[in-house]
């Protein structure tokens, strides 16, 4: 089969005559003749397809065998790039800083990319020069256009690049090289799958076949020759240009590849074309594989991480991929990088380091079918930006076994696997609803992962034994390798499994290597390897001569490689769900979105929980609020209502008093003594009154004070004189003395009037008091409700409850100034009584004759002087009550005075100020102080008198 595969690019030279230890080669492949390939290759004309051409047949030997343009490996070093080749001495490779490594391209160019001008790459420089571009990849378009169309030649491409170059030709290389590899994007993948659908019968299989081959890429690199020996210029030549590798040597034969990279050439210039293309790839969704083999010390690290000033294909490739993503916005991606080596045929995870003498858990490979082979544990890392990837990557490194061996100081003493997995997926449009809420639209998550392999050198049998072992397990996965390599064809066993061309089965499990390596060997998988090499002259010595050896058997291996390689890779399937088996659970980005989205609900949920506690707790709060304010305004009404029943109580006693106490039948005066009680009363309520809220009763004490004893509507202090001191006379008497003709019961009949007027107006208090309660507790209610409901009304319940307070409050003022209505009279009643009892004393002296004349029995000298000493000590006793009186005025006065009610006179006088006044008359209706204050003066100058 393999011998009727098309090999466009395969020359018709001499395969190696001998065979070569220890891969086996099937002579059949390499030796197909290029003219023939050639012809049936098909023409762009033939294709009904848009599949490009195989480009021209490369020149055999016999055309050009020493062609100008063959650069010879030996060269002076002076035509590399200007850098002496470096010594065999990989301590640069561990001083490459994090700092160092490539950023994402911003303006300029790597380094080396401009390398066209250099010798041996001539031809680039000629390309540049007919497509005018500006592309610095000149090699890279030379090999596109010599190659079968496939995912990674970019054949089909060039015309894109060239358009892309054309609409700005003043992009800078590296952004260039964005763009060229975006419209790869947009024609190459599209023209290709367009093509499978159109193509038909032969075309198409001969297309798929070509296809199949170009999705491997094998691509040689030479070093430049540490000694400077230039004994190799006979025996090695290179054409760049061409892939070719001549050699002239014993072994002697014409090596094609895909690329063939010279010793000066950079590595800028390798990654663009043996990885960027295929980088690009997996950020599409397809699998890719890039691996370097070649003998120790031929340059594979070098070539795949390179150097702070000429990073390899890894930093490179973080640094594409991050490109992709800026440049991708309709799609998220998901980044997660692993790294492993396989040192003595085990796993060792480099990324997770065991703990000091800690020995690190087992890692196994395992198959699955959606996977592939996998190791696990493996510890992945999420990464978000390249210096993250590089640092990871870095610690990996770190980590990695090297030791000194004949050909490398730093040699790398096991295969290095970085593993860089990449999810993506559609994202909303920016501005739907779907961009808004979760980012989400149907459709799932492609997983697509980027294998970046350093192989360990092999090497011949080294002295010591450790480096013995570690050689034996390298050569023997290697051996493998090429074995797997050699056999590899497109045949299956019943079971699927694939099996050589006689159906035996390939032995990937003979080593980790190649169990790791199967996906990629057997076809799921874009695959590049880039082989080193050393090219030195054979004869010379005879480690010259092993060596010699060694670089036929790499370049044999990389021939194998192009030749039995077949890759079918298709973009990976896109996995909905996370719960779908083991490869939908993998996907983190879906799991991570599907998190997002739980976590967002949760979060909303909370945020409304929150809320509505926030809001019960305000409405707790102001509940609580307007009990208190409830529980005040009860005090308040309450103590109110205990000042007002004192004072009913007040007036009851005052009453009571006028009723029950007073002269006795004998004639004794208790008025003086009952005046004191008044005043302790008096006093006693006063205290009371003061424990009273202000608010409640303000100056309502000082109103109800003279109330109490002197609110007497007269002028006439004496009146008032007499009523402090009068006896309130005879009971008997009432009927026919003083104002109130009617006499007592008259008196008592108004006073009872008045208590049940009082007990009216006391029960109507209770009765509004209980109204204004019920109003405000359906007010709280209401308000609580519009809360609730969110009731943002124009009402407001604050208002509400306030009018009805001053309504209520105005209701009390109005029972007050009635209360005072009633003391007035009660006054007035007791200012009739007064008078009465006035009139009775002025009576007394002279009915007394009467009286005596009616006991009879007395001389009118005996009965005079008793009674002369008796009004004698009345006076006595009436001077005295007056001074008291006086005195207590004076202290009225003075608190009033004192309070800012009355203003006092330069000259004594007084007067009531203007805002007392008019409280007064406002809140109580209280009869004039200034009447007081002359009954008061009347009353000093009675006593006086
Ligand atoms: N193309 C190159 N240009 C300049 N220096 C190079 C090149 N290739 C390799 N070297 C140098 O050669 C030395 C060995 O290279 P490197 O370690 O990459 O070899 P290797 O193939 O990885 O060896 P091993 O298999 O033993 O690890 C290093 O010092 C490296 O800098």
């Amino acid at each position: 089969m393999a011998s009727t595969m098309p090999q466009p690019s395969r020359p018709t030279a001499t395969s190696p005559a001998a065979p070569v230890p220890p891969l086996p080669v099937p002579k059949s492949r390499k030796s197909l003749p290029v003219p023939s390939d050639t012809s049936r290759a098909p023409s762009p004309s033939q294709s009904p397809s848009k599949l490009r051409s195989p480009s021209s047949p490369r020149p055999t030997l016999s055309k050009s065998p020493l062609s100008n343009s063959t650069t010879n490996i030996s060269a002076p070093r002076s035509a590399s790039s200007g850098r002496p080749p470096s010594s065999p001495d990989k301590s640069l490779r561990r001083t490459i800083s994090i700092a160092a490594f490539p950023q994402p391209p911003k303006t300029g160019s790597r380094p080396g990319t401009a390398s066209s001008n250099m010798p041996g790459v001539s031809s680039s420089g000629s390309i540049k020069a007919r497509k005018g571009s500006r592309l610095s990849s000149g090699t890279t378009s030379s090999y596109r256009s010599s190659k079968t169309p496939s995912l990674l030649n970019g054949n089909g491409d060039g015309k894109s690049i060239l358009s892309a170059d054309a609409r700005d030709p003043d992009a800078s290389p590296s952004q260039s090289r964005s763009s060229s590899a975006q419209e790869s994007y947009s024609t190459s993948a599209t023209t290709y799958e367009e093509a499978d659908d159109t193509a038909t019968g032969a075309a198409k299989t001969g297309a798929k076949s070509k296809e199949a081959k170009g999705n491997v890429i094998v691509s040689v690199r030479v070093r430049p020759d540490a000694s400077g020996n230039d004994a190799s210029r006979s025996e090695w030549q290179l054409e760049g240009r061409k892939g070719l590798i001549s050699h002239r040597g014993k072994e002697a034969g014409d090596y094609y590849y895909d690329n063939v990279f010279t010793a000066h050439e950079h590595n800028a210039k390798v990654y663009d074309a043996a990885a960027k293309r295929l980088v690009r790839r997996v950020m599409e969704g397809y699998h890719g594989t890039v691996f370097a083999y070649g003998m120790t010390g031929t340059g594979k690290t070098f070539s795949m991480q390179g150097t702070a000033t000429s990073p390899g294909v890894i930093p490179l490739a973080i640094t594409d991929i991050f490109s992709f993503i800026r440049e991708t916005p309709h799609r998220e991606f998901l980044l997660r990088v692993s790294y492993l080596e396989i040192y003595n045929e085990k796993i060792h995870d480099l990324l997770s380091a065991p703990a000091a003498g800690a020995q690190q858990e087992d890692i196994k490979l395992r198959e699955d079918s959606k996977r592939g082979v996998y190791a696990t544990p493996l510890k992945e890392e999420i990464v978000q930006s390249p210096t993250q990837l590089l640092r990871v990557i870095a610690r990996g490194d770190h980590a990695r076994r090297t030791s000194s061996t004949q050909f490398n100081a730093r040699s790398s003493r096991s295969h290095a696997v970085v593993q860089i997995v990449v999810e993506s997926r559609e994202r909303a449009p920016a501005g739907t609803p779907q961009d808004k809420r979760s980012g989400i639209i149907p459709g799932g998550v492609r997983v697509s992962t980027l294998s970046l392999i350093d192989l360990a050198g092999s090497e011949r049998a080294a002295d010591d034994k450790e480096r013995r072992t570690e050689g034996a397990h390298i050569n023997k996965s290697l051996l493998t390798l090429g074995t797997i390599i050699s056999r590899l064809s497109e045949n299956k066993d019943k079971n699927g499994n694939p099996t050589d061309k006689e159906g035996r089965h390939l032995p990937y499990r003979d080593s980790k290597l190649t169990r790791l390596l199967q996906p990629a060997l057997s076809g799921n998988s874009l695959v590049s390897i880039l082989c080193t090499v050393a090219l030195i002259a054979s004869g010379s010595s005879a480690a010259a001569n092993s060596h010699s050896g060694e670089t036929l058997n790499t370049l044999k291996f990389a021939a194998r490689a192009k030749n039995s390689i077949v890759s079918h890779a298709k973009k990976a399937e896109e996995a909905l769900g996370s719960g779908g088996g083991d490869s939908g659970s993998r996907v983190l980005l879906e799991r991570y979105r599907m998190e997002i989205q739980a976590l967002r609900s949760q979060l909303d949920s909370h945020t409304k929980a929150q809320a509505e506690k926030e809001m019960k707790l305000e409405d707790e709060q102001f509940e609580k609020e307007a009990q208190t304010r409830h529980e005040e305004q009860m005090l308040e009404i309450q103590l109110a209502r205990t000042a007002l029943k004192e004072r009913i109580e007040h007036l009851n006693r005052l009453i009571l008093c006028s009723k029950s106490t007073g002269v006795n039948t004998q004639g004794n005066f208790s008025a003086l003594g009952r005046f004191s009680r008044m005043s302790i009363n008096d006093s006693g309520s006063r205290s009371l009154r003061s424990s009273v809220s202000q608010s409640t009763l303000g100056a309502w004490g000082y109103s109800i004070r003279p109330t109490s004893f002197m609110s007497i509507n007269s002028n006439d202090f004496s009146s008032n004189l007499a009523f402090s001191n009068g006896s309130i006379g005879n009971e008997d008497d009432d009927d026919t003395m003083g104002e109130f003709a009617d006499g007592k019961a008259s008196l008592q009949r108004h006073v009872v009037t008045l208590q049940a007027d009082l007990g009216d107006k006391n029960r109507y208090i209770a009765t509004l008091e209980r109204r204004l309660l019920q109003a405000r507790r359906s007010s709280h209610s209401r308000m609580s409700a519009g809360i609730k409901t969110g009731n943002t009304g124009t009402e407001n319940p604050d208002t509400d409850t306030a009018a009805i307070i001053r309504e209520k409050d105005m209701e009390i003022n109005e029972l007050r100034s009635q209360l005072d209505d009633k003391d007035r009279m009660l006054a007035a009643l007791r200012s009739a009584t007064r008078h009465r009892d006035v009139a009775r004393v002025a009576i007394d002296p002279v009915q007394t004759p009467n009286s005596d004349t009616n006991s009879g029995s007395r001389s009118p000298e005996m009965s005079n002087s008793p009674r002369l000493s008796l009004v004698e000590s009345e006076k006595e006793k009436k001077r005295k009550s007056v001074d008291e009186v006086s005195k207590m005025l004076d202290d009225m006065i003075q608190d009033r005075v004192e309070s800012g009610h009355i203003i006092k006179g330069s000259r004594g006088s007084v007067r009531v100020a203007a805002d007392s006044r008019r409280t007064s008359t406002q809140m109580t209706g209280v009869p004039s102080l200034n009447a007081t204050l002359d009954s008061v003066d009347s009353a000093k100058n009675g006593a006086t008198e």
